[in-house]
């Protein structure tokens, strides 16, 4: 089954999602087998949709035909049960150009990324999202993050200008910004909390009506990640407080001892529950020893909690 721009706004708005990170083999290539097992085991639980090739997904760290596998591989395993999102953007020509691979591919919509490292006057970011959503007839979620931050009154142009934009992803944690967008544009877009490991903020974004956020620990402690978003949502405040003492605090603790960790630490969470997706590629790095074995110890609290 495809999913239509309305069907995908709607999937992403309600449920967990997830974004698995992308493997690679002992030489460094994708390795497509390996990233099938891991959607099979990641499809098995309840989520909402798969958001491939995204941050935690390396998307920056990727060729344009190694992107074209990638999502060609996940169509092919989530076979229409969930909506396949791919990343897209750079520049509004290579945009174009991952937004036409992803719906090539099979791919449902479109997380489109900020634009490559220069800064961007608001006028500029509406015209480089608006160029990119014109040139597809996916789904469209806008990545608010980095030097790509849309202010509450381009959101709205947005919105007005591009019909398939169904979404805005927050990627910067400003909760005043993001409040000021969603009082603006309104249910005309669906939210998601987007931040480096979005739980740590799932609180604060639900208290604003952002209902659900992507997950990258669900990666390698799914029960624990889907288990965290349904007591968030049931209002079980004494779960919540639990998992965010026991996991969240210092796994956040840890991550922000390096810069690109809030990735990085996740593949090294993959390769300790057994199913290792290789290492992450320059200019990420890995974890030390040490730092992977106080995540071992976390993963280890994990098992042995039941917080339900
Ligand atoms: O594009 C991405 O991978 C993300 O930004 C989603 C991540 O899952 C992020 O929310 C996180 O680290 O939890």
């Amino acid at each position: 089954m495809k999913f239509s721009p309305t069907a995908v706004k709607q999937a992403v708005g309600d449920g967990l999602l997830s974004f698995p990170i992308t493997d690679f083999d002992s030489a460094g290539r994708f390795d497509a087998e390996s990233y099938r097992r891991r959607l099979e085991w990641f499809i098995s639980h309840e989520i909402s949709a798969v958001f491939v090739a995204g941050g935690t997904g390396e998307f920056f760290n990727l060729s344009l035909e190694e992107f074209r596998e990638v999502v060609a591989t996940a169509v092919e395993v989530v076979d229409g049960k969930l909506p396949v999102i791919a990343s897209a953007g750079l520049s509004v020509e290579s945009g174009k150009a991952f937004a036409r691979a992803a719906e090539e591919a099979g791919a449902d919509g479109i997380l489109l990324m900020p634009p490559y490292l220069t800064e961007c006057p608001q006028d500029g970011l509406v015209e480089y999202a608006r160029q990119i959503c014109d040139s597809t007839s996916l789904a469209v979620i806008y990545y608010n993050r980095a030097n790509g931050v849309l202010n509450a009154e381009s959101a709205h142009k947005l919105a007005m200008l591009c019909p398939n934009l169904v979404g805005l992803k927050d990627g910067k944690g400003d909760m005043q910004l993001l409040n000021t967008i969603v009082k603006r544009v309104g249910e005309r877009l669906t939210y998601v909390g987007g931040v480096p490991t979005a739980e740590i903020f799932a609180e604060a974004y639900l208290a604003i009506g952002v209902n659900t956020y992507s997950s990258a620990v669900f990666n390698f402690v799914p029960e624990m990640a889907v288990t965290f978003y349904k007591e968030l949502r049931k209002g079980n405040q004494e779960a919540v407080k639990r998992i965010t003492n026991d996991f969240f605090i210092p796994f956040v603790a840890l991550r922000d001892n390096k810069p690109g960790y809030a990735v990085s630490l996740i593949k090294a969470g993959a390769a300790i529950i057994g199913r290792p997706a290789g290492a992450a590629r320059a200019p990420l790095e890995m974890p030390a020893a040490e730092e992977c074995r106080q995540l071992e110890k976390l993963v280890s609290v994990v098992k042995q909690r039941s917080y339900a």
